[in-house]
């Protein structure tokens, strides 16, 4: 039987009488608190150096009308006129821009400032709360899951992959000999391509032809982010949403989306029916063990990477060093679905999509962007050229076999070539980040308030004159060992460092030695204009405004000085 108790109306309208003056006394608090935090974090801003701000908009109107490539030139300004560290008012937002790179250790060797800004929430609709953008325990155990499958075992186990796809991209090219055209269009659709095949096992023949729609879209959509970024109104979602960049950006999530979508249902549907014959996937490791023998010895000889990067040991270096076991050594989406199908780590369908969209976009664009870079300036240097081809023919002579791995450990100069051409025009120009706690600076001991955006300028950073003899000058010398042994180490860091650092920072090097050297065994690059002329935009990624322009001549097989 059920009790109904009698509640009298007294008792009723005492507890509605306590109820609405508590909520209003919680409203005043919290406003109260809102208001001292925010008076604080204007009284610690506007103790650093930058514009004058406007009342309301604060800075925000100084992007107005601006072109991306006219921003990149703005920012420049601003740092050469306030210094290395710059303060910017979006409205009431406090932005503060560092380029000294012993303040940037401070914000990205913490482990407490590893929150992404809240300009990272453009990025929601397409990437979810995958790694890039994730934050707290999410982030932390999704980043245990993922960075060994980056293990260096593994990335040994796609040099024949890099090499396949690096022959398909010089056939396509063929078609281009004696024109000048846009390299970037085949390095965007060759890395999609690796991609799928390596982090994704979608082998060539369950492939269709959506990978260049896929990087067009890309393409379009960090457009439509990056103006979210500066065209302040289109900040606001209430506002965006009547916009046509809305229509647009639902158009090209369709096709992102539809692609990511039908990689996971491909590789769910193989396992499953895999499993159901008892099939269990060999890991990679099994795979290839042979191979492994005869190269451990290689796997510790140093690369300059490891020196490069040795100032921030991150958790892949220790994934390397510590083996963390066969079965955990999966390639990316097989370790995601095999975790999630038997509850080895937690993971959802969702959560699989998220990261699977986040690893085909930082995975992509990127390289897609740093190969053509180095394409492009090395059409316009051509002595550097020569020196690639000749290591490169030292290396293979007059064969046109593939590389091996140990090959890739022998390409020191274009190594050095990857590297300058990272530092001068870095795929990720800025980092951003939300500060958790009040933090205190190298440069005049500063303060920087909790809950202010921290924007890390890389670009700014790898061209400045005390790290860098000529810093405008693309001199792979700079990477020599002896240049690079006493270098402050976030004085470079196109990957970014500490515990956010890239997690397919070994993938993308082992990648652009394969895909670059194969192209330029087979042809030479020309560019019709000088480095001055490159139009840089500023964007998510690094681009040229102006396409990236080359002509290529295909290369008879005689070392160039011959
Ligand atoms: C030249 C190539 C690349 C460059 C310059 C680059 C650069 C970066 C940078 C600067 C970050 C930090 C971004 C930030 O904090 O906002 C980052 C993060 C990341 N990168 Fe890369 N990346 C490259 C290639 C790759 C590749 C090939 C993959 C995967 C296959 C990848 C996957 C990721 C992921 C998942 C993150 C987020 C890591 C985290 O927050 O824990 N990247 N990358």
């Amino acid at each position: 039987m059920t009790v109904v108790e009698d509640v009298s109306p007294n008792a009723l309208n005492s507890t509605r009488l306590l109820f609405y003056p508590l909520v209003l006394l919680a409203t005043g608090l919290w406003l109260l608190y809102r208001w001292q935090q925010q008076s604080r974090i204007h009284r610690l801003g506007n103790k650093l150096p930058g514009p004058l701000p406007l009342p309301v908009f604060g800075n925000a109107l100084l992007a107005i009308g601006k072109k991306p490539e006219e921003l990149v030139t703005l920012a420049l300004e601003y740092a050469e006129k306030y210094g290395t560290v710059v303060r910017g008012w979006l409205g009431t937002k406090l932005l503060i821009f560092l380029t000294d790179p012993n303040d940037v250790e401070v914000i990205l060797n913490s482990h407490v400032h590893i929150d992404k800004a809240s300009e990272y929430r453009f990025f929601k609709p397409w990437l979810g709360e995958g790694l890039l953008i994730s934050s707290g325990e999410k982030w932390r155990s999704h980043r245990k899951m993922i960075a060994p499958t980056f293990h260096i075992n593994i990335l040994k186990s796609f040099v024949n992959i890099f090499n396949q796809n690096s022959k398909n991209v010089v056939e396509k090219m063929k078609g281009e000999v004696g024109k000048v055209f846009d390299v970037h269009d085949y390095m965007s659709g060759v890395t999609v391509d690796i991609l799928l095949e390596t982090a994704m096992g979608i082998t060539k023949d369950t492939q269709d032809d959506a990978g260049f729609d896929y990087a067009m879209a890309v393409m379009k959509m960090c457009d439509i982010i990056h103006q979210r970024h500066y065209k302040f109104w289109l900040r606001f979602d209430s506002i965006f949403k009547f916009t046509s960049f809305f229509e647009k950006q639902k158009k090209l999530l369709g096709i992102i989306h539809g692609l990511t979508n039908r990689v996971i249902k491909n590789k769910k549907e193989v396992y499953l029916q895999n499993k159901a014959k008892g099939i269990i996937p060999p890991t990679i490791e099994e795979v290839t063990r042979s191979s492994f023998d005869s190269e451990t010895a290689l796997a510790n000889e140093k690369t300059l990477a490891d020196t490069v990067f040795k100032g921030y040991r991150d958790d892949l270096d220790f994934n390397d060093e510590n083996d963390v076991g066969a079965k955990k050594r999966l390639a990316f989406l097989d370790l995601m679905i095999e975790s999630a199908q038997n509850g080895t780590n937690k993971i959802t369908d969702h959560e699989i999509k998220e990261e699977v969209d986040t690893i085909m976009f930082e995975g992509h664009d990127t390289t897609a962007a740093g190969s053509s870079f180095v394409l492009c300036l090395l059409g316009v240097h051509q002595d550097i050229q020569e020196k690639v081809y000749n290591e490169l023919y030292g290396i293979f002579g007059d064969s046109d076999r593939p590389a091996t791995f140990e090959d890739t450990l022998q390409m020191k100069y274009l190594e050095r070539v990857i590297f300058e051409s990272l530092r001068m025009y870095p795929p990720v120009p800025v980092i951003a980040r939300k500060l958790k706690r009040d933090v205190k600076i190298a440069t005049n001991n500063y303060v920087l308030p909790a809950g202010a955006t921290v924007v890390i300028g890389q670009f700014q950073i790898h061209r400045n004159p005390k790290y860098y003899a000529n810093p405008n000058v693309f001199n792979p010398d700079n990477f020599l060992p002896e240049n690079t042994q006493n270098r402050h180490y976030y004085s470079y860091i196109p990957f970014s460092a500490g515990p956010r650092s890239c997690v397919g920072r070994k993938y993308a090097i082992l990648k652009l030695k394969i895909l670059l050297s194969t192209i330029l065994r087979n042809y030479k690059m020309v560019s019709d204009i000088t480095e001055d002329q490159f139009v840089l935009q500023a964007d998510i990624i690094l681009k040229r405004t102006d396409g990236f322009r080359v002509q290529i001549e295909p290369r008879k097989r005689v070392p160039s000085s011959a």
